[in-house]
């Protein structure tokens, strides 16, 4: 069985790309055939991986939903690169935001993710997708494909806000279109141990949204490590794997395979 996790935020540098590629190596190094799909059209993901020109890259995400739209044939394997951590990606890059305008005129636009999805699902154990900062037709797509959303939230300022607009618009997605959508849990990243104000965010976010969401028990630690490893199209577990946030994103995996039984 194959679970289709979306990792979203509307907000911007949250951490949902660095998660994406820790969460989807740290499964794919738990034994499990993992695919990374690039949903966003500054191609971040793609470049985080090693693939440094996405806007060079022939055929992305948007390549294949655009022949969803136009009714065309597409092969499973098409697009798909395979990075050495032993994970699978379909990259983006800015063809994605021309496509996310033409969509809006297209039936079922909601839906057309899903089908590439549907499609690839039996290939693989995970699908992570790697969320646009916005709640635009892009991320709905995502929502409408994923099994389950997983929320990472910056425990630098109070994100209470932010948060109540993006619970919404997946309780609405929940509703008209996706009813199987369930939280995977808020993950709160870049955790500054050393301030007690990371602290007391992360106390709030448990009071606010504790009761409702599954909040992870385990934080991912703010570290100079894990913002290099995208300079090296690396994992945090290849640029150090001995490090406390390799062992968060470890621990998180864990927990991410421990939600499904
Ligand atoms: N645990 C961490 N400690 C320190 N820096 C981090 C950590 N996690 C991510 N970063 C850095 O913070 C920045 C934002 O992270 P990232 O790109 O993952 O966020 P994002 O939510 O995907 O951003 P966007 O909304 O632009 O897609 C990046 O420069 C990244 O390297
Ligand atoms: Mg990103």
């Amino acid at each position: 069985m194959c679970r289709v996790i979306a990792i979203s935020n509307q907000k911007g540098g949250v951490g949902k790309t660095t998660t994406t590629v820790n969460l989807g190596i740290g499964l794919a190094r738990q034994g499990k055939k993992v695919l990374l799909i690039d949903a966003d059209p500054q191609g971040s993901l793609t470049a985080s991986l090693g693939y440094v020109e996405p806007d060079e890259i022939g055929t992305t995400l948007a390549t294949i939903m655009m022949a969803i739209i136009n009714e065309k044939e597409f092969e499973i394997t098409d697009g798909i690169l395979h990075h050495k951590e032993n994970v699978d990606l379909l990259p983006a890059n800015i063809e994605l935001s021309a496509l996310e305008v033409t969509m809006g005129n297209v039936m079922s636009r909601e839906l057309i993710m899903k089908e590439y999805i549907e499609a690839v699902r039996t290939e693989y154990d995970y699908i992570l997708i790697d969320c646009m900062p916005s709640l635009g037709l892009m991320t709905i797509n995502a929502l409408v494909a994923a099994d389950s959303v997983l929320i990472p939230v910056q425990a630098a300022y109070l994100p209470v806000k932010g948060l109540q607009q993006l619970i919404h618009t997946i309780a609405m997605v929940k509703k008209r279109l996706n009813r199987q959508l369930v939280f995977e849990g808020i993950l709160l990243t870049m955790v500054d141990f050393r301030t007690n104000y990371a602290k007391d965010v992360a106390g709030k976010v448990r009071e606010a949204y504790g009761e409702k969401i599954e909040i992870f028990d385990t934080v991912i630690p703010m570290s100079v490590k894990a913002a290099e490893t995208s300079a090296e199209g690396v994992s945090i577990f290849s640029h150090c794997l001995n490090g406390k946030v390799a062992k968060a994103y470890e621990t998180i995996a864990k927990e991410v395979l421990g939600n499904e039984e």
